[in-house]
């Protein structure tokens, strides 16, 4: 992202969501992004993703320019290039495991490479379960299976917001350990937004937003020395 501002409405009501973010995220990295309620989190992982675009300033992915590319490219990219999972799993009912999963390529006209398919369900942990029905799974079982289909297109990057908020302690520490792994044996890129210390503690850096601006960076993070930091940021008070 370089200089990335959004700006939401007009005029005296006119909120500035982002100021000139400019940030790069390497390739491989697992990337958490904090800060106060209503600093730009969602709004800044929405403008990374090509699901906003911003009011000025520019986002690539890779090599790709996303800012002036029109809603049905920005669609295509979003499909090919891109997986999403969200504190709501956002699962069909009515599909079993494996369909849910290989829902991205039916709606790109793609047959599941086999292979592939077994892989990431394997590294999810839900090889025995692919026949069941979201409602025969428990929420981190349920959340592994947004996971899976969100590596199912082997998108160069998966965003999270807020991907364990709905999950108990110890499911959000396993669907956390399942995260990191993706990105140590698959490469994978992820980048995601959370509100908690520990989950932050998962990645191998942490951006800190406060009112629009990235004001922080730390790597190699502690659950306590982001909690520590967030106090300071004032996300506790
Ligand atoms: N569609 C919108 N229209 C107007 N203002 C908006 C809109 N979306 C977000 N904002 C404002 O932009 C600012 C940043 O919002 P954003 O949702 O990105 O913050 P956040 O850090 O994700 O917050 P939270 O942690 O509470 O989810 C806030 O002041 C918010 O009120």
């Amino acid at each position: 992202m370089q200089a990335v501002s959004k700006v939401y409405g007009r005029g005296q009501g006119a909120v500035a969501a982002l100021r000139e973010v400019t940030v790069g995220i390497p390739r491989g990295s697992f990337t958490a992004v904090m800060g106060p309620s209503g600093s730009g989190k969602s709004t800044f992982l929405h403008c990374a993703a090509g699901l906003d675009s911003p009011s000025s300033g520019s986002v690539r992915l890779g090599d790709t320019e996303l800012t002036g590319m029109d809603e049905t490219r920005l669609t295509e990219l979003r499909r090919k290039r891109v997986g999403f999972v969200f504190q709501a799993f956002n699962l069909v009912s009515s599909l079993t495991v494996t369909q849910n999963i290989t829902l991205p390529l039916r709606l790109g006209g793609v047959r599941a490479d086999r292979a592939w398919l077994d892989e990431v369900v394997h590294r999810v942990g839900l090889a025995g379960r692919t026949g069941h029905r979201p409602a025969e799974l428990s929420g981190g079982q349920q959340q592994r299976v947004a996971i899976a289909r969100a590596l199912i297109t082997r998108p160069e990057v998966v965003f999270g917001d807020e991907p364990t908020g709905a999950l108990d302690t110890m499911t959000a520490r396993d669907v956390l350990t399942l995260l990191r792994e993706v990105v140590d044996t698959m490469g994978q890129t992820v980048v995601m937004v959370t509100h908690d210390p520990v989950a932050a503690s998962y990645a191998d850096t942490v951006l800190y937003l406060a009112d629009g601006r990235i004001v922080d960076e730390m790597r190699a993070p502690t659950a306590d020395a982001v909690a520590e930091r967030m106090t300071r940021l004032g996300a506790y008070v």
